[in-house]
């Protein structure tokens, strides 16, 4: 029997990530290929012309899954009904910035978007916060909204754990689809820590540790990556960040493949001494539609160091953020 509609809000739908993003989840990409959707797509009215052509675009496309699209700049119908709302809307950050610059202005829209998707979305709504400051943004709208469940309520680190398989993948040459469980920790900023301490690369005699293969600049070049992005397009990162934002989706409603992990930002429980109640990105795996953290790895004195770092620049990016809400 054909499954029922799942209605997707996508935030910020005319810019770059939204144009990207939009036709692999009406493709199937994000939530399978038997999985109908119901696209919701909401922008600002500057915007309103642009996304009223995405939507255009969209019926052309006639995709196969689609079964409807709701383009509007309104932020209650917009926001109704829906089961899984990822949240794009907001300013990238320009060459020269780093992403806690564009905080005055992102998280205002996070503080007002939390009520409204905590009034009109679906029982159970799944959010994922790409815009930046992704952790920050995710705790004000966790905030703002106090009846969504925190576990409910993640951002994209996605994309930095991809970049880290990528750069191994790239580093051994050997194919990406080949190596597992790298790392982020903390914040999506350059603080992050991206740690192969437990990554592995498989090999026809078994799983391999990459540890001691990968050295050099490769924290520094995952950290970087953006800003890298940035200076070489002159616009921030779109295709993978949307595709990254469809796997944090697919694995989080669909589940992690048996032995590996994924990054995802998620609201802190004081695991791994990381403080309790910040967004924080963590090693989880995810089964019947819930993430849950790692526990038990082993964190040597290099890499305390480094978690840390990442835990106390989100602190500051929370107080900053209230200041900035007052
Ligand atoms: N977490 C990540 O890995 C990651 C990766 C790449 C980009 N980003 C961030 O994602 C965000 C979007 O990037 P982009 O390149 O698509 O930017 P963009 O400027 O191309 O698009 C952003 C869109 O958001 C819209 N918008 C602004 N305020 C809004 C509001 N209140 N409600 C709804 N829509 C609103 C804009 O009109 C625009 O269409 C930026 O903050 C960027 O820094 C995050
Ligand atoms: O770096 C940025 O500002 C955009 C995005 O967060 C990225 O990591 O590409």
């Amino acid at each position: 029997m054909a499954k029922d509609p799942v209605r997707v809000l996508v935030t910020g739908a005319a810019g770059q990530i939204g144009y990207a993003l939009v036709p692999m989840i009406a493709r199937g990409v994000m939530l399978g290929t038997d999985q109908p959707v119901i696209l919701h797509m909401l922008d600002i009215p500057p915007a309103a012309e642009a996304l009223n052509g995405v939507k255009m675009e969209l019926v052309d496309a006639a995709f196969p899954l689609l079964k409807g699209v709701v383009a509007t700049t309104d932020v209650v119908e917009a926001c109704t009904g829906v089961n899984i709302a990822v949240m794009v809307g907001g300013f990238p950050r320009k060459e020269g910035m780093e992403r806690k610059d564009v905080m005055t202005k992102n998280v205002s829209i996070y503080k007002s978007q939390a009520s409204a998707l905590e009034k009109h979305a679906a029982a159970g709504c799944k959010v994922l916060v790409v815009a930046n400051p992704a952790n920050t943004n995710a705790l004000i709208l966790k905030e703002f909204a106090p009846s969504i469940p925190e576990k409910n309520i993640t951002c994209l680190t996605r994309l930095d754990h991809n970049r880290a398989l990528g750069q191994i993948s790239e580093r051994l040459s050997v194919p990406v689809c080949d190596v597992k469980n790298v790392i982020i920790w903390g914040n999506h900023s350059s603080s992050q820590y991206p740690d192969v301490n437990h990554a592995t690369v498989a090999t026809p005699s078994g799983d391999k540790p990459v540890r001691e293969l990968v050295k050099d600049d490769f924290i520094t070049t995952v950290q970087q990556r953006g800003a890298a992005i940035i200076k070489a397009r002159k616009l921030s990162s779109a295709l993978s960040a949307a595709s990254s934002a469809c796997d944090h989706i697919r694995d989080w409603v669909l589940g992690t493949t048996e032995g590996t992990w994924v990054s995802m930002g998620v609201y802190s429980d004081g695991s791994y001494n990381v403080p309790a109640g910040l967004i924080y990105s963590f090693p989880v795996t995810c089964q019947n539609g819930e993430w849950k953290i790692v526990q038990g790895l082993p964190i040597d004195e290099f890499s305390r160091k480094k978690l840390d770092l990442t835990a106390e620049e989100l602190s500051e990016e929370k107080a900053l953020a209230y200041s900035c809400l007052n």
